[in-house]
């Protein structure tokens, strides 16, 4: 069983040598140097991750974490906690818009029961419950730190036998009614950002529940009192079961060398988590869109992503990170299939 610290001392830097000859292979392409723009940059990252220059990505993943949230009870979410157990069936069934996306991009779904307040049985099911929803944090702790560990842990070994598997490419998705209000309250706690600008309308709640919903991270923060130089003693107090899952599977994919997209608000909270934890993780990271969600700029300014499509969406579940493999397929495709100024006997200078 392995300790957090074990689990970032796994990771390490970019090869270096790879992504040389990632670059002198897309400058010996029959285009003007750099003009591919973040084609160019994603094929350079996939190299210095994978430590080959043209790597088999063809096995992709989005692991779906579902999470009940304790908050609920407040009144932050335009929606009834009982969804969060519905739309596991319906990510199991195939029928939501993760599925769908996933499908037409040739990727896997897996869907984890981490902390679903509800006794669920379904074969397609990854099981790794560690506790049925957080408490509330508007009025104590989310969790334990050895059930925020266990969270952790359940994902990079999750992402450890799936990367066994031969699957390179990861996204993160989720599931959990409420979860945009740990997110945020995380980010209030890692950056001191005013909660006014971390709190957003989630699911669709109106400017007068926002405001309540900014005086609930504004509790949360002032009851749990988190120590935000020790990162895990935030995600333990203000964060979801999901969230620690996606820090795990964020930390696993780096351990093994896997890409590793990440999605909209609530991922962006992860992956803020995960950059805290492990520096070098940051490396392994791809970021996808940018999320209508108020706050996910400055989530991922603050994690030191960069949102490659801007598709005004705001649904989580990995929608956004699976649309974004479909661009890392096409770097691929233009390192392996593109002609080179020599094959294609065009000047070059
Ligand atoms: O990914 C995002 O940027 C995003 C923004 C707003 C809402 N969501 C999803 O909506 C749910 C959380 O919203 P809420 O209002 O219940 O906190 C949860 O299931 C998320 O997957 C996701
Ligand atoms: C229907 C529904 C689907 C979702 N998928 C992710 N978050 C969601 C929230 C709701 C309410």
């Amino acid at each position: 069983m392995l300790t957090i610290e074990q689990m970032v001392e796994r990771i390490q830097p970019l090869d270096a040598e790879a992504m040389e000859g990632a670059q002198r292979r897309l400058d010996s392409l029959t285009k003007p140097p750099g003009s591919l723009g973040k084609l160019e940059d994603l094929a350079k990252q996939a190299a210095g991750i994978t430590g080959e220059v043209t790597p088999d990505l063809s096995r992709k993943a989005v692991i779906v974490m579902a999470g009940d949230h304790g908050v609920c009870e407040e009144g932050v979410s335009a929606f009834p906690a009982e969804v969060t157990p519905q739309m596991v069936l319906n990510f199991l069934t195939g029928g939501a818009a993760v599925n769908v996306l996933a499908r037409q991009a040739g990727a896997d779904v897996i869907c984890v029961d981490i902390g679903v307040n509800a006794e669920l049985e379904h074969p397609g099911l990854e099981q790794r419950k560690i506790r049925r929803g957080t408490g509330n944090i508007a009025r104590g702790p989310a969790m334990t730190r050895a059930e925020a560990e266990a969270a952790v842990r359940a994902g990079f070994d999750l992402v450890a036998e799936q990367a066994a598997q031969g699957v390179r490419v990861f996204a993160t998705g989720e599931m959990g009614i409420g979860n945009t209000t740990p997110s945020a309250a995380m980010m209030v706690a890692l950056t001191g950002l005013d909660p006014d600008l971390a709190v957003g309308a989630g699911t669709g709640i109106d400017e007068a529940r926002r405001r309540h919903k900014v005086d609930v991270v504004r509790r949360a923060v002032d009851v749990n009192a988190p120590d935000a130089s020790d990162t895990m003693d935030v995600l333990a107090k203000l964060g979801g079961l999901e969230i620690a899952g996606l820090v795990g599977v964020i930390l696993g994919a780096a351990a093994h060398r896997c890409l590793v997209v990440v999605d909209g608000f609530i991922s962006s909270a992860a992956a803020l988590v995960a950059v805290r934890l492990a520096p070098l993780a940051l490396g392994y990271m791809v970021g996808s869109h940018l999320s209508m969600e108020q706050g996910h700029a400055r989530l991922m300014e603050a994690t030191g992503l960069n949102p490659v499509l801007h598709m005004d969406m705001r649904l989580g579940e990995g929608t956004g990170a699976v649309l974004t493999f479909h661009l890392i397929e096409a770097s691929q495709r233009i390192l392996k299939e593109m002609a080179t100024f020599e094959s294609a006997g065009v000047s070059n200078k």
